[in-house]
């Protein structure tokens, strides 16, 4: 399934399996685009009393993350579709527990999905000592102005024109793993295109460049009001398409409402 193309492989765990599986191995090949499948990470469902399901994610590295935005909506409604949860969800992820609602139906399939984020974290605990903005140094003599924000999930944000491939693919990396954050980060370039408009691209974390990511777009709108620049709510425009933002200030949750589409459903060989 995938969330405007951020797309991931979900195994469906609510019944155990025999098999004690390395499931960071078993995304790291599994996700790989020519010798797997093929996705930006795997997410495994599984069952827990008090929720409708919950929910674990690892990278296509093989590395695990807390949450993932994108995933989450896909999962509610793979949930939804196989009548197997309401409109109104709670899916337990590593951020705590979430709340997915199906806000727009087709032939009895969701479509549309709005997501109770959870709370930003400025908090620079979250971060590994990272202040709201900072001068980054890279290198010896360069350094970029950053914001930092969590969403469970660490993000660094970089305001300003857009990033094309060539100054995507050579600080995305290097972002990723500055010394300043040892868990690496997601690392978003945004621009503001209006007064409710932001523009981003993504380097992942544990993934590359993805055509979206939700976290990251809840995180960096947080910021982006949190900082005057823009006002809620905010349509975000990202490689894989458009999702909307609302953010209403300390003290309340970030609402993120987009498409999820299922590609394709099989059956996984265990050994
Ligand atoms: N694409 C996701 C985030 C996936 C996890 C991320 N790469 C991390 O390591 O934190 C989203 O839609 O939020």
């Amino acid at each position: 399934m995938h969330g405007l193309g951020n797309d991931y492989l979900y195994f469906d765990l609510r019944e155990p399996i025999a098999t004690a599986v390395d499931w960071a191995a078993l995304s790291r090949q599994i996700c790989d685009r020519h010798f797997g499948v093929g996705a930006d990470g795997i997410i495994l469902i599984g069952e827990m009393p008090g929720v409708d399901a919950t929910m674990r994610i690892f990278n296509a590295d093989g590395s695990e993350s807390e949450m993932c935005g994108n995933g989450l909506r896909a999962l509610a409604k793979w949930l939804y579709d196989r009548g197997l949860a309401g409109s109104k969800q709670v899916i337990a992820t590593g951020a705590g527990n979430l709340e997915p609602e199906v806000v727009e139906t087709q032939a009895g399939r969701a479509t549309l999905i709005r997501v109770n984020m959870g709370h930003p974290s400025f908090d620079a605990a979250n971060l590994g000592g990272s202040p709201l903005i900072e001068d980054l140094l890279i290198g010896e003599d360069y350094s970029l102005v950053c914001s930092a924000v969590s969403m469970g999930n660490p993000h660094l944000v970089v305001f300003g024109p857009l990033w094309d491939d060539d100054r995507l693919y050579r600080l995305g990396p290097v972002l990723e793993r500055h010394p300043r954050f040892p868990d690496r980060i997601n690392v978003h370039t945004v621009e503001i295109t209006g007064k409710n408009q932001l523009a981003m691209r993504h380097w992942e974390r544990g993934a590359g460049p993805t055509l979206a990511c939700g976290t990251g777009v809840a995180g960096a709108t947080a910021l982006a009001v949190r900082l005057d620049r823009v006002t809620s709510p905010v349509t975000v425009e990202v490689p894989g398409g458009q999702i909307m933002a609302e953010w209403n200030g300390p003290g309340t949750p970030v609402y993120l409402t987009g498409p999820a589409e299922e590609v394709f459903e099989g059956f996984f060989p265990w050994p």
